[in-house]
């Protein structure tokens, strides 16, 4: 078939392909501090803090203002909107702090999700109205990336084939948004981990969504060398009795990537799904040691999994602030470290860090 339409410039390509391979250089990852206020208020409520805009912009000021020596681990920061206009306690913007750290700053662009009548309890993804002047917007405000997330449950007749299309379609519509405005997309397929189904069912449904997910790519023109993926590890319903080595999960995940993401892809950055912090670094840690072709960096992308101790050390408290950004700068490392596949559990873990941060329909 002729190609008669380009849809980006070759300025265009390279500055989202620099960008996207500048975020996973080296073993770094991503910290997806995005959480929307609800979800953010779910965390806090865990360590006793009440959800005002002033305590959330405390933590993340704690989190982004670490020593500079984390822009070896983080290449980039998603944020949620209210914190890409919020500030330092000394009067300077998040993303300027980020940016002079060599980070790249990232937007949640999806608006949640929204059902899908006549399937079980099955969603599509909401927030294409106006993307493309929000796109702009935040391109303008300092923003480099985008994210959006899908979510497909494992359920009697799930995910259904209109589910499927409908988010692969919706994901790749996004995508192509995100990049006519210079924003690399991170695309977001997630297989929630609620359920009791095995590992097997689960790289069953992934590959058969990743599969539905780059053919809507590239139905959509979307220049997949200037995209990052963030999908699930391919791992056992949370309700499973059966469970798995991170070998075991490694492989089955790698297998499923290997037959259905293209290697013009730069990146894949796992989210953390509900892992404990030890249990998504150990698993991405055997990722990288899976003896199968792997021609994308394999890296992170996790909130919960690079939060929790960090959370737990804050409490809500400025005395705290050595011991929260010693935890988060643990996580950051450890992480950075399986991103290379040389990570060595040296089983000194704090509490925090070895607790299953599930929550049951994870939505937002
Ligand atoms: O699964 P995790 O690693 O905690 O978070 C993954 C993630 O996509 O889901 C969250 C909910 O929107 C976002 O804050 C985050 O970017």
């Amino acid at each position: 078939m002729a190609y008669q339409f380009s849809a980006l410039t070759p300025e265009q390509k390279k500055e989202l392909s620099e960008t996207a391979q500048r975020i996973v250089a080296n073993g770094k990852g991503i910290l997806a501090a995005d959480e929307s206020v609800g979800t953010m208020g779910s965390r806090l409520q865990r360590i006793k803090v009440e959800n005002t805009e002033e305590n959330r912009r405390q933590f993340r000021e704690l989190l982004f203002t670490v020593d500079s020596s984390v822009n070896q681990s983080i290449g980039g920061v998603i944020l949620f909107h209210e914190t890409l206009y919020q500030k330092d306690s000394q009067g300077k913007l998040f993303r300027d702090i980020l940016k002079e750290k060599g980070i790249v700053v990232g937007i949640k662009l999806d608006q949640g999700v929204a059902p899908l009548a006549g399937t079980n309890k099955e969603t599509s993804t909401q927030g294409l109205d106006g993307l493309s002047q929000r796109c702009a917007q935040y391109k303008k405000d300092g923003a480099d990336f985008g994210k959006w997330r899908a979510v497909l449950r494992i359920d009697n007749h799930c995910p259904s084939q209109l589910a499927i299309q409908e988010n692969a379609n919706t994901l790749a519509r996004y995508a192509s948004i995100c990049q006519q405005n210079g924003l690399v997309p991170i695309v977001e397929p997630e297989v929630i981990p609620d359920g009791d189904h095995d590992m097997e069912h689960c790289q069953y449904v992934t590959e058969k969504v990743l599969a539905a997910v780059y053919k809507a790519l590239n139905d959509h023109h979307v220049y997949l060398e200037g995209t990052l993926l963030k999908p699930n590890m391919v791992t056992a319903g949370h309700a499973c009795t059966k469970k798995y080595t991170p070998e075991q999960v490694a492989m089955a995940t790698v297998t499923a990537l290997h037959r259905t993401v293209p290697a013009a892809v730069p990146g894949i950055c796992f989210l953390s799904g509900g892992m404990s912090e030890e249990d998504a670094t150990l698993n991405l840690n055997a990722i990288n040691l899976c003896p199968l072709p792997k021609p994308w960096k394999l890296s992170f992308s996790y909130g919960r999994a690079l939060q929790a101790s960090a959370l737990a050390a804050w409490g809500g408290k400025a005395a705290n602030k050595k011991a929260t950004q010693e935890a988060f700068m643990k996580r950051a490392l450890a992480n950075c470290q399986a991103a290379k596949g040389q990570y060595v559990h040296t089983g000194s873990s704090g509490t925090a860090s070895t607790q299953s941060l599930f929550t049951a329909c994870y939505t937002y």
